[in-house]
Protein backbone atom coordinates (compact mmCIF):
# COMPACT_ATOMS: atom_id res chain seq x y z
CA UNK A 1 0.00 0.00 0.00
CA UNK A 2 1.36 3.69 -1.24
CA UNK A 3 2.42 5.69 2.20
CA UNK A 4 4.03 8.07 -0.01
CA UNK A 5 2.54 9.21 -3.31
CA UNK A 6 4.51 12.54 -5.42
CA UNK A 7 3.22 12.86 -8.48
CA UNK A 8 4.87 16.10 -10.47
CA UNK A 9 6.92 17.59 -7.63
CA UNK A 10 8.97 20.88 -8.42
CA UNK A 11 10.81 22.90 -5.55
CA UNK A 12 12.24 26.10 -6.75
CA UNK A 13 14.31 28.27 -4.10
CA UNK A 14 13.92 31.98 -4.61
CA UNK A 15 17.11 33.64 -3.74
CA UNK A 16 16.22 37.61 -4.13
CA UNK A 17 15.31 37.54 -8.06
CA UNK A 18 17.27 34.75 -8.69
CA UNK A 19 15.27 31.56 -9.08
CA UNK A 20 16.99 28.05 -7.81
CA UNK A 21 15.13 24.89 -9.05
CA UNK A 22 15.95 22.13 -7.28
CA UNK A 23 13.53 18.91 -7.94
CA UNK A 24 12.06 18.39 -11.37
CA UNK A 25 8.32 17.08 -11.95
CA UNK A 26 9.80 14.04 -9.83
CA UNK A 27 7.18 10.49 -9.32
CA UNK A 28 7.78 8.37 -6.41
CA UNK A 29 5.96 6.09 -4.30
CA UNK A 30 6.90 4.82 -1.06
CA UNK A 31 5.12 1.60 0.05
CA UNK A 32 4.26 1.29 3.90
CA UNK A 33 7.21 -0.64 5.26
CA UNK A 34 9.45 0.05 2.72
CA UNK A 35 13.04 0.95 3.82
CA UNK A 36 14.52 3.40 0.96
CA UNK A 37 17.83 4.93 0.36
CA UNK A 38 18.27 8.20 -1.04
CA UNK A 39 21.28 8.76 -2.61
CA UNK A 40 22.84 11.34 -5.04
CA UNK A 41 25.43 13.87 -5.79
CA UNK A 42 26.09 16.81 -3.23
CA UNK A 43 23.31 19.61 -4.19
CA UNK A 44 21.01 17.14 -6.23
CA UNK A 45 18.43 17.82 -4.04
CA UNK A 46 18.14 14.79 -1.04
CA UNK A 47 17.50 16.72 1.92
CA UNK A 48 15.00 18.79 0.19
CA UNK A 49 12.91 15.41 -1.15
CA UNK A 50 13.20 14.65 2.19
CA UNK A 51 12.16 17.88 3.90
CA UNK A 52 9.14 17.91 1.90
CA UNK A 53 7.91 14.64 2.49
CA UNK A 54 8.24 15.06 5.87
CA UNK A 55 6.11 18.35 5.63
CA UNK A 56 9.09 20.49 7.12
CA UNK A 57 8.97 22.81 3.72
CA UNK A 58 6.43 23.04 1.02
CA UNK A 59 6.62 21.89 -2.36
CA UNK A 60 6.46 24.82 -5.63
CA UNK A 61 3.96 22.59 -7.69
CA UNK A 62 2.84 18.97 -7.85
CA UNK A 63 1.49 16.60 -5.35
CA UNK A 64 2.63 15.15 -2.25
CA UNK A 65 0.50 13.09 -0.50
CA UNK A 66 1.96 10.86 2.89
CA UNK A 67 -0.54 7.95 4.70
CA UNK A 68 -3.61 9.84 2.82
CA UNK A 69 -2.65 13.69 3.69
CA UNK A 70 -2.19 15.98 0.56
CA UNK A 71 0.33 18.30 2.34
CA UNK A 72 0.59 21.40 -0.01
CA UNK A 73 -3.11 21.52 0.61
CA UNK A 74 -2.69 22.22 4.84
CA UNK A 75 -1.86 25.34 6.49
CA UNK A 76 1.37 26.13 7.90
CA UNK A 77 -0.37 25.15 11.56
CA UNK A 78 -2.02 22.36 10.12
CA UNK A 79 1.13 21.06 8.34
CA UNK A 80 2.75 21.86 12.01
CA UNK A 81 0.04 19.63 13.97
CA UNK A 82 0.63 16.86 10.95
CA UNK A 83 4.33 16.54 11.57
CA UNK A 84 4.14 16.42 15.10
CA UNK A 85 1.44 13.18 14.77
CA UNK A 86 3.18 11.99 11.52
CA UNK A 87 6.95 12.54 11.08
CA UNK A 88 10.24 11.43 13.28
CA UNK A 89 13.03 12.82 12.11
CA UNK A 90 16.60 11.85 12.80
CA UNK A 91 19.36 14.64 12.17
CA UNK A 92 22.99 13.30 11.47
CA UNK A 93 23.80 15.27 13.55
CA UNK A 94 21.26 14.12 16.59
CA UNK A 95 19.99 17.55 17.76
CA UNK A 96 19.39 16.72 20.75
CA UNK A 97 18.57 19.32 23.48
CA UNK A 98 22.20 19.98 25.96
CA UNK A 99 19.49 20.79 28.86
CA UNK A 100 17.24 17.78 29.05
CA UNK A 101 18.43 14.25 29.73
CA UNK A 102 17.84 11.14 27.51
CA UNK A 103 14.52 10.61 29.12
CA UNK A 104 13.37 14.61 28.36
CA UNK A 105 14.73 14.61 25.24
CA UNK A 106 12.75 11.32 24.35
CA UNK A 107 9.82 12.91 26.02
CA UNK A 108 9.87 16.09 23.89
CA UNK A 109 7.16 15.14 21.06
CA UNK A 110 5.01 13.23 23.59
CA UNK A 111 4.07 16.85 25.15
CA UNK A 112 2.67 17.65 21.80
CA UNK A 113 0.35 14.92 22.41
CA UNK A 114 -2.94 14.84 24.53
CA UNK A 115 -0.97 11.93 27.01
CA UNK A 116 -1.06 11.51 30.37
CA UNK A 117 2.66 11.70 32.52
CA UNK A 118 2.26 8.17 33.08
CA UNK A 119 1.50 7.49 30.02
CA UNK A 120 4.32 9.52 28.67
CA UNK A 121 6.88 7.52 30.82
CA UNK A 122 5.49 4.26 29.45
CA UNK A 123 6.04 5.34 25.89
CA UNK A 124 9.75 6.87 26.89
CA UNK A 125 10.80 3.85 28.70
CA UNK A 126 9.62 1.50 26.01
CA UNK A 127 11.28 3.80 23.44
CA UNK A 128 14.97 3.78 25.57
CA UNK A 129 14.56 0.24 26.14
CA UNK A 130 14.13 -0.84 22.28
CA UNK A 131 17.61 1.21 21.45
CA UNK A 132 19.11 -0.20 24.82
CA UNK A 133 19.61 2.66 27.03
CA UNK A 134 17.31 2.71 29.43
CA UNK A 135 19.87 2.56 31.83
CA UNK A 136 20.87 6.19 30.34
CA UNK A 137 17.73 7.89 31.21
CA UNK A 138 19.36 10.20 33.38
CA UNK A 139 22.18 11.13 31.07
CA UNK A 140 22.70 14.16 29.58
CA UNK A 141 23.64 14.13 26.01
CA UNK A 142 27.11 15.32 27.11
CA UNK A 143 27.65 12.73 28.66
CA UNK A 144 27.21 9.92 25.90
CA UNK A 145 29.17 8.92 22.83
CA UNK A 146 27.97 10.02 19.52
CA UNK A 147 26.55 6.91 18.78
CA UNK A 148 24.72 6.70 22.17
CA UNK A 149 23.62 10.24 21.43
CA UNK A 150 21.87 9.17 17.76
CA UNK A 151 20.50 6.39 19.45
CA UNK A 152 18.72 8.65 21.88
CA UNK A 153 17.58 10.47 19.23
CA UNK A 154 16.16 7.83 17.00
CA UNK A 155 14.33 6.54 20.54
CA UNK A 156 12.69 10.50 20.04
CA UNK A 157 12.20 9.77 16.42
CA UNK A 158 9.73 6.55 17.29
CA UNK A 159 8.40 7.65 20.60
CA UNK A 160 5.22 9.02 19.32
CA UNK A 161 5.01 5.95 16.14
CA UNK A 162 4.99 8.18 13.48
CA UNK A 163 3.53 6.99 10.45
CA UNK A 164 7.17 7.51 8.73
CA UNK A 165 10.45 7.73 9.42
CA UNK A 166 12.72 9.93 7.62
CA UNK A 167 16.50 10.14 8.33
CA UNK A 168 19.28 12.81 6.80
CA UNK A 169 22.59 11.14 6.96
CA UNK A 170 22.42 9.28 10.32
CA UNK A 171 25.15 7.69 10.57
CA UNK A 172 27.78 10.64 8.98
CA UNK A 173 29.39 11.97 11.42
CA UNK A 174 29.92 8.39 13.49
CA UNK A 175 32.87 5.92 12.99
CA UNK A 176 32.73 2.98 10.90
CA UNK A 177 31.44 0.24 13.87
CA UNK A 178 29.05 2.47 15.62
CA UNK A 179 27.45 3.96 11.92
CA UNK A 180 27.16 -0.19 11.38
CA UNK A 181 25.15 -0.69 14.90
CA UNK A 182 23.27 2.44 13.97
CA UNK A 183 22.05 0.54 10.85
CA UNK A 184 21.28 -2.46 12.60
CA UNK A 185 19.12 -0.67 14.36
CA UNK A 186 17.21 1.06 11.57
CA UNK A 187 17.13 -2.18 9.81
CA UNK A 188 15.62 -3.41 13.42
CA UNK A 189 12.95 -1.05 13.79
CA UNK A 190 12.09 -1.60 9.99
CA UNK A 191 12.03 -5.52 10.13
CA UNK A 192 10.72 -5.94 13.40
CA UNK A 193 8.65 -3.26 13.94
CA UNK A 194 7.26 -2.50 10.38
CA UNK A 195 8.29 1.40 10.31
CA UNK A 196 8.35 2.76 7.28
CA UNK A 197 12.19 4.62 6.83
CA UNK A 198 13.90 7.28 3.74
CA UNK A 199 17.16 7.50 4.51
CA UNK A 200 19.45 10.24 2.60
CA UNK A 201 22.98 9.35 2.50
CA UNK A 202 26.23 9.76 1.28
CA UNK A 203 27.56 6.43 2.17
CA UNK A 204 26.96 3.07 -0.64
CA UNK A 205 27.32 0.99 2.94
CA UNK A 206 24.46 2.60 4.67
CA UNK A 207 22.23 2.51 1.56
CA UNK A 208 23.17 -0.97 2.01
CA UNK A 209 21.09 -1.65 4.89
CA UNK A 210 17.95 -0.46 3.04
CA UNK A 211 15.56 -2.34 1.18
CA UNK A 212 15.41 0.03 -2.14
CA UNK A 213 17.66 2.44 -3.45
CA UNK A 214 16.77 5.81 -4.84
CA UNK A 215 18.73 8.08 -6.50
CA UNK A 216 18.51 11.39 -7.96
CA UNK A 217 20.40 13.74 -9.61
CA UNK A 218 19.91 17.48 -10.60
CA UNK A 219 16.24 17.01 -8.67
CA UNK A 220 15.17 14.28 -10.91
CA UNK A 221 14.89 10.70 -10.45
CA UNK A 222 17.43 8.98 -12.15
CA UNK A 223 16.61 5.25 -10.85
CA UNK A 224 14.76 3.50 -8.13
CA UNK A 225 15.54 -0.45 -7.89
CA UNK A 226 15.21 -3.10 -5.52
CA UNK A 227 18.42 -3.78 -3.72
CA UNK A 228 21.15 -4.73 -6.40
CA UNK A 229 23.20 -5.60 -3.18
CA UNK A 230 23.23 -9.55 -2.52
CA UNK A 231 21.84 -10.44 0.72
CA UNK A 232 23.56 -11.07 3.52
CA UNK A 233 23.91 -11.80 7.21
CA UNK A 234 25.32 -8.94 10.12
CA UNK A 235 25.97 -5.32 8.65
CA UNK A 236 29.81 -5.84 7.65
CA UNK A 237 32.13 -3.32 6.61
CA UNK A 238 34.25 -4.35 3.25
CA UNK A 239 37.56 -4.69 3.81
CA UNK A 240 37.33 -4.15 7.38
N1 LIG B 1 16.63 27.42 1.61
C1 LIG B 1 17.30 27.41 0.43
N2 LIG B 1 17.38 28.53 -0.32
C2 LIG B 1 18.02 28.51 -1.51
N3 LIG B 1 18.62 27.43 -2.03
C3 LIG B 1 18.58 26.29 -1.32
C4 LIG B 1 17.92 26.22 -0.05
N4 LIG B 1 18.03 24.95 0.42
C5 LIG B 1 18.75 24.27 -0.50
N5 LIG B 1 19.07 25.07 -1.55
C6 LIG B 1 19.80 24.65 -2.76
O1 LIG B 1 19.13 23.54 -3.32
C7 LIG B 1 20.05 22.61 -3.87
C8 LIG B 1 19.77 21.24 -3.29
O2 LIG B 1 20.03 21.22 -1.89
P1 LIG B 1 19.84 19.91 -1.01
O3 LIG B 1 20.31 20.25 0.36
O4 LIG B 1 18.48 19.39 -1.17
O5 LIG B 1 20.86 18.92 -1.72
P2 LIG B 1 21.47 17.56 -1.21
O6 LIG B 1 21.36 16.61 -2.34
O7 LIG B 1 20.82 17.16 0.07
O8 LIG B 1 22.97 17.97 -0.98
P3 LIG B 1 24.05 17.46 0.12
O9 LIG B 1 24.29 16.03 -0.23
O10 LIG B 1 25.23 18.32 -0.14
O11 LIG B 1 23.43 17.66 1.46
C9 LIG B 1 21.43 23.15 -3.55
O12 LIG B 1 21.91 23.78 -4.72
C10 LIG B 1 21.19 24.17 -2.46
O13 LIG B 1 22.11 25.19 -2.51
Amino acid sequence: MPLVEIEGLSKVYRKGSQEVPVLRDLDLTVDAGEFVALMGPSGSGKTTLLNLIAGIDRPTSGVIRVGGDDLAKLSRTKLAAWRARNVGYIFQLYNLIPVLTAFENVELPLLLLPLSRAERRKRVEVALDAVGLLDRHDHYPRQLSGGQEQRVAIARAVVGDPTILVADEPTGDLDADTADATLALLKRLNDEMGKTLVMVTHDPHAAAAAKRLVRLEKGALVASDLRAVPARGPLTRAGA
